[in-house]
């Protein structure tokens, strides 16, 4: 055989591994935890089970921020019976890694299997068509990885292709699905099943003391939650049966200049202990616009259109959609969507984004405006990372949950 048959054979095997079409969103499903606590009852609830009713300067702040949050509700797996079980889940003399972990093998798993039922449910074919697994959590670290225990529990294929991340924090979500992309568009009839889920427990203590900002910040904002995404190309395999709800069009992620310092954490005897500075939100803002510019630029995207795309940006706090509304010069809808997620929920870190697809998805639904559209999917996490996904609505399946 001759060195160019050769190449021709390569560059034939090479197409036939590959999908044509762009990979979509197939399905979406989402899930939380039972317990719900309103936002104007957090501090309350949150001095009383970690024992700190003392810390009366610290419980005002914690007030102050739950009200000018954009939060109105969470949902959390841990329960006051379970805490008053556990001392140690609350008290900072006590090492409680173990505890949180034993949770967390369990929990998570079930948390995210939940939210992959509804995808799998949604998307209409046997849970054994599902070719790819990435599941992502930054709440455990345990092997074999949560990746096997949603495997076993949706009833998926022992040969399907597993990917685990972990400690992916806020952009655990985005970062899932920009691999799936990969996954799906460079594996012919490949089915990817996405899985984030997230549980505030690997972070629950009690403050250090009347200045400890740190800590009530981190249990103002989060929630728990799960979500589910399946992704493939070329959906006309099987007509009838899947109809994409958003194709993926391009993937990019930015790592924010000299920002290493402002989003930091580590997993330790006392589960995470993770610390979002102050600066947070004006860092964000002054780069959004270079990182958004950089990936719609090759869509021949500029500044003036983007009034016209629908907007999945992860609402990290309130002051980031803020940040983020004001650079991008967004009218107030364009970030309804994002709001209403956090309002509802809280920021549940990777799987928050997915959130915010459905209600793109359902918004769609229900005003038939923008089905078509272009939009971007912003993931922000630490880093500072930023992941960007540049999305087509298709005017496919729109269900409600
Ligand atoms: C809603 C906030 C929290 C409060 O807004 P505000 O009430 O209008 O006003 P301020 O911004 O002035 O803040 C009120 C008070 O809170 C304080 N504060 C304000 N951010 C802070 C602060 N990061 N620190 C510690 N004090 C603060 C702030 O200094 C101030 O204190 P004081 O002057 O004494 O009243 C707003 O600042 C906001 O949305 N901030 C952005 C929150 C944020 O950084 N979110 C990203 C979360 S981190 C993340 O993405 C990582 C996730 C993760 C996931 C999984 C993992 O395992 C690990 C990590």
């Amino acid at each position: 055989m001759t060195a160019s048959c050769v190449a021709s054979a390569t560059q034939q095997i090479r197409e036939a591994q590959r999908a044509d079409g762009p990979a979509s969103v197939l399905a979406i499903g989402t899930a939380n935890p039972a317990i719900c606590v309103r936002q104007d009852e957090y501090a309350d609830y949150y001095f009383r089970l970690a024992n700190a009713e003392h810390l009366t300067k610290l419980k005002s702040k914690l007030n102050r921020i739950c009200q000018s949050s954009g939060i109105e509700k969470r949902y959390f797996h841990h329960t006051e019976e379970m805490l008053g079980g556990h001392p140690e889940l609350t008290d900072r003399k006590l090492p409680s890694l173990d505890t949180r972990m034993r949770i967390l093998a369990t929990a998570v798993p079930e948390l995210a299997a939940a939210a992959a039922g509804k995808a799998i449910a949604e998307w209409g074919r046997p849970a054994t068509d599902i070719t790819h697994l990435v599941v992502s959590t930054s709440s455990g670290a345990h092997v074999p990885g949560a990746d096997l225990r949603v495997a076993s529990l949706l009833g998926l294929a022992p040969t399907v292709r597993r990917a685990m991340l972990y400690l992916s924090a806020c952009n655990g979500g985005s970062t899932a699905l920009r691999l799936a992309k990969d996954m799906a568009e460079n594996n012919r009839g490949a089915r990817v099943l996405v899985a984030c889920a997230e549980l505030t427990l690997v972070w629950l203590r009690a403050p250090d003391g009347d200045a400890d900002s740190d800590t009530i910040i981190m249990q103002a904002l989060f929630g728990d939650g799960a979500g589910a995404v399946i992704v493939g190309a070329d959906p006309e395999l099987v007509q009838g049966v899947e109809r994409p709800i958003f194709e993926m069009l391009g993937a990019w992620e930015t790592v924010i200049p000299e920002s290493e310092h402002v989003a930091t954490g580590r997993l330790g005897e006392d589960g995470v202990v993770f610390r979002p500075s102050v600066e947070l939100p004006s860092l964000v803002r002054a780069n959004i616009e270079r990182c958004v510019a950089d990936a719609l630029a090759p869509l021949g995207l500029s500044g003036g259109d983007w009034k016209d795309l629908f907007w999945a940006v992860h609402p990290g706090g309130r002051a980031i959609l803020d940040g983020v509304e004001a650079e991008l010069r967004l009218g107030p809808e364009k970030l309804a969507a994002s709001r209403h997620v956090l309002t509802e929920y809280g920021n549940m870190s990777g799987p928050t984004v997915v959130f915010v697809l459905d209600e793109i998805r359902r918004r769609h639904d229900e005003h038939a405006e923008g089905r078509h559209g272009l939009g971007v999917m912003l993931g922000i996490g630490p880093g500072i990372t930023v992941e960007t996904m540049v999305l087509r609505a298709t005017g496919g399946k729109f269900t409600t949950k």
